[in-house]
């Protein structure tokens, strides 16, 4: 069908001629390979200020891509300011990428290293933009979390997720999840690289500022099997649905810390 994905035929190379050739013309497209050593030091950085309110957490679903947690974002109830943001951003959803095996399964690479899996926290500027479709568009719209996942110890924040995918396994799948914080999936350590991107799924828009987290959390071999029991769509195991890192094209990285 014309729907976009990751598999062979319709997946990431493909999607410039599926109708978003910003794919490949893209100026500020992302994942990005980070190579730690080129990234500036910015002491002008301030650290990421989260302030979440697990009550804003609705529902968990199948969205035949990833599975994906909304929140309510009608109002400034999970919100992140600071870093190298102006304003005020909403906590809109989070989701996961992650691999067929531990070995590859993040967008962003770290000096050549691919990690299990990748958690984003999708914000936007609801400060400056009076919905989600308008700071899509903006090129300061969007600010995404990125956080690894390494596969190590059970992660008992991912529990309560891990529980509910028996029950979503079908696209388009979804379950009532509340009182969750999003706060429990993050590390310990906020330091971080930022740089200007996009969207990593079609319509690949470039209005995100991405605030990738140099600390990965953990995800047990047991918790990602049950990510790996999903399905993009009947007898299509949900797996691999990451998008391989973009051309920098000269951009700057920045970290918050030395
Ligand atoms: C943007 C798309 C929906 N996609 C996203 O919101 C999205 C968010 C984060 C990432 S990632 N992997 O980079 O973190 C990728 C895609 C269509 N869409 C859905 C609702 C919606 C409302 C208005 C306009 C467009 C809308
Ligand atoms: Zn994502």
């Amino acid at each position: 069908g014309c729907s976009w994905g990751y598999g062979p035929k319709n997946g990431p190379d493909h999607w410039h001629e599926m109708g978003f050739p910003i794919a490949k013309e893209g100026a500020r497209q992302s994942p990005i390979e980070i190579k730690s050593q080129e990234a500036k030091y910015d002491c002008n950085l301030k650290p990421l200020n989260l302030s979440y309110d697990p009550a804003s957490s609705k529902s968990i679903s199948n969205t035949g891509v990833s599975i994906q947690v909304d929140f309510d974002d009608c109002s400034d109830r999970s919100v992140l300011t600071g870093g190298p943001l102006c304003g005020k951003y909403r906590l809109r959803q989070f989701h996961f990428h992650w691999g067929a095996c531990d070995g590859h399964g993040s967008e962003h690479v770290i000096d050549g290293k691919n990690f299990a899996g990748e958690l984003h926290l999708v914000h936007w500027n609801a400060e400056k933009y009076s919905c989600f479709g308008d700071a899509v568009k903006a090129p300061d719209g969007l600010a995404v979390i990125a956080v690894f996942l390494k596969v190590c110890d059970s992660n008992p924040a991912l529990q309560k997720i891990v529980c509910s995918l028996e029950c979503l396994k079908s696209k388009d799948s979804k379950s009532e999840f509340k009182d969750f914080s999003p706060c429990s999936l993050l590390p310990s350590c906020l330091q971080y690289y930022t740089y200007l991107g996009s969207l990593t799924t079609p319509p690949l828009c470039e209005s995100v500022i991405w605030l990738v987290l140099k600390e990965p959390v953990t995800i047990g071999a047991d918790q990602i099997a049950k990510f790996r029991c999903l399905e993009f769509g009947p007898n299509d195991p949900m797996v691999n649905n990451y998008r391989p890192p973009q051309p920098s094209k000269c951009r700057e990285i920045r970290k918050n810390f030395e």
